[in-house]
């Protein structure tokens, strides 16, 4: 089974506002809001894909509600630990560019924290477990690392995204995947990343500290894979994106698909690119179709 743990959910509030100004009353001309989280959204896409998956993490209020219904509607299994204060709502405001303001997350007690480590202690071998997102600040700062060293003590394939400290803590520890984006790679190695010689020179290294596969996302201007004697590039499709939103959790959630469903590195990373794209391309996450849409317009190529 392919866990997702989502440490910190949120309601994502998408407002789009065609000329926003700061410092005075703008109108929107459309709202929605989905689940978010970036978990939460990795398990969507896996279902959509047609892989079953169960969502973990907190959840809370009238807002961890909105999140439970929203998936039990799109049939995905969640086993939440409840938390006494509301979930968080995440504003996305789409104007002539993105601008994201993500709420602090609620309190989390000593037993509601020990409550999620036993669901990670009782996964085996056979299990995989996908934790993305920020960690919530009431949690101790290596939560991440705890968290891995249960996977690795029960061989439980341990996936990450994440950056800042909760990245950083992870060096050294056994992954099967992680997948930060470009500007998540400069944060680690404190540097700014700004080609694809220094995205290959850096994922190197992230693969060499014991990362089986390592995804390094570049928005639109591809992604980098590197594994076992192999680095790939590739490219994104055209296409006038929309919300760019989990874009990056569609690129795990295509990519574990693919494994998943068999098929080999390249086409799994492929997919998972391609995943990363049509969710760019549409309001909300992709679905199977739009991933086909545009699988045939990414090419894979081998860096030597
Ligand atoms: N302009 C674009 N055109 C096509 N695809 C894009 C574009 N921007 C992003 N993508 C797709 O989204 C994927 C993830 O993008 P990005 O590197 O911005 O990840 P991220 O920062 O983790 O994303 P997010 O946090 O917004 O989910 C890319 O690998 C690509 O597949
Ligand atoms: O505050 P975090 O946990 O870093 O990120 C949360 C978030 O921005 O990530 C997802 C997109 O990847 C959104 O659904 C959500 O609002």
């Amino acid at each position: 089974m392919i866990y997702t743990c989502t440490l910190n959910p949120s309601i994502d509030y998408i407002m789009s506002v065609p000329k926003f100004e700061s410092g005075t009353l703008n109108r929107a001309h459309n709202t929605s809001f989905y689940p978010g989280g970036k978990g939460i959204n990795v398990s969507r896409v896996l279902r959509r894909l047609g892989v079953g998956t169960i969502a973990l993490g907190f959840t809370g209020g009238f807002s961890g509600n909105f999140i439970k219904q929203f998936l039990s509607e799109e049939r995905i299994e969640h086993r939440f630990i409840d938390t006494d204060k509301d979930t968080r709502i995440n504003v996305k405001l789409k104007s002539s560019d993105e601008t994201e303001i993500n709420g602090p997350g609620p309190e989390l007690t000593t037993d509601q924290q020990e409550a999620l480590l036993k669901q990670v202690d009782e996964m085996t071998n056979k299990d995989t477990l996908v934790l993305a997102g920020s960690v919530p600040s009431t949690l101790p700062p290596d939560f991440y690392m705890t968290i891995a060293d249960i996977c690795a003590k029960n061989r439980t394939k341990f996936v990450a995204d994440t950056s800042g400290k909760a990245l950083d803590g992870l060096i050294g520890k056994r992954i099967f995947l992680l997948k930060p984006n470009h500007h998540e790679l400069g944060e680690l190695f404190k540097t700014e990343i700004d080609s694809l010689e220094q995205t290959v020179h850096y994922g190197r290294k992230l693969f060499e500290s014991g990362v089986e596969h390592v995804i390094v996302s570049m928005g639109g201007s591809g992604a980098i894979y590197i594994g076992e004697n192999k680095t790939l590039h590739a490219n994104v499709p055209e296409g006038v994106v929309k919300n760019s939103v989990g874009a990056g959790d569609s690129v795990v959630s295509g990519f574990l698909a693919g494994l998943t469903q068999g098929r080999s590195i390249e086409e799994s990373f492929r997919f998972g690119v391609a995943a990363g794209s049509a969710t760019a391309f549409q309001d909300d996450l992709c679905e199977e179709k739009h991933v086909s849409e545009v699988l045939e317009n990414i090419e894979i190529s081998f860096i030597h």
